[in-house]
């Protein structure tokens, strides 16, 4: 697939630039595919593959008159600026299709999700919507979950219940690497909040043995989990774009 008209190659003066490229051909196209089936509401996830997507669909026909959904404080600021129609779940609890990135990608589609701390919502959104699409460049792509991203499945948890899910999870998952998600402290001392006053655990299990989906389960059975940034058998399609930015791929899930 080419690029589609309507907005600016980025050079490729570095790596970081690369991902760039991938993350704009993915964002782009994958709202020039979906804006063919003329959605009256559209899910909008968080990041910086996000926000190609949104600048792009600012861009179309559909500007004006489609609903867009947020899943966090960022998104719903980028949704105003570009004086696109802001709506809620409360509103519109069945949302026509959602698009967002993720962390890592499978080749089943499963996806780590919520290095930016957004997972709540973002499955909020994801389960309440007819159709889900994954947007990235393609370093996140792998054959295993774990194997690309090393961080660790975010764990988003109530924060009376820290101390009880962490000793859950260590005895659940003895080898996994465990940590409290901290601020940056040139901005703020102590954890990481989310958008929803919670805080998230980092559970690395290295490369990830059991199917993602049990293991989501088993995490989200504890009591204080509010969600687990595992998103198994949700998304339809993921656009991937290479690091060229000229072209990509869109995977779809196995049925
Ligand atoms: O909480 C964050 C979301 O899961 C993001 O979709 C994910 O972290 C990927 O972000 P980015 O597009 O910035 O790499």
């Amino acid at each position: 697939m080419v690029f589609r008209k309507g907005f600016t190659v980025l050079k490729r003066h570095s790596s970081t630039l690369a991902l760039e490229n991938g993350k704009q051909w993915a964002g782009v196209n994958a709202i020039e595919d979906l804006i063919q089936s003329n959605p009256s509401v559209i899910g909008l996830g968080s990041s910086s593959t996000m926000v190609y997507a949104i600048e792009h669909l600012a861009r179309t026909r559909l500007a004006k008159t489609v609903t867009c959904i947020p899943t966090s404080f960022q998104t719903r600021q980028l949704i105003i600026s570009h004086k696109l129609k802001l709506g809620s779940l409360d509103q519109f609890p069945v949302v026509d299709v959602t698009v967002d990135s993720a962390d890592e990608i499978d080749s089943n589609l499963n996806a780590i999700k919520g290095s930016g701390g957004y997972i709540l919502q973002d499955r909020l959104l994801a389960q309440s919507s007819r159709r889900f699409i994954l947007v990235a460049d393609t370093k996140r792509k792998s054959l295993q979950l774990g194997t690309q991203w090393r961080r660790g499945v975010p764990i988003e948890v109530i924060p009376i219940a820290l101390a009880s899910v962490g000793l859950s999870l260590e005895r659940m998952f003895p080898s996994a690497q465990m940590r409290l998600r901290m601020a940056t402290p040139s901005n703020k001392a102590g954890p990481v909040v989310t958008d929803n006053g919670n805080l998230i655990i980092d559970c690395n299990f290295g490369p990830i043995e059991q199917n993602p989906a049990e293991l989501y389960k088993e995490i989200k059975c504890l009591s204080g989990v509010l969600d687990v940034g595992l998103f198994c058998n949700m998304a339809e399609s993921a656009y991937i774009g290479d690091l060229e930015g000229d072209k990509g791929e869109i995977i779809y899930r196995k049925k």
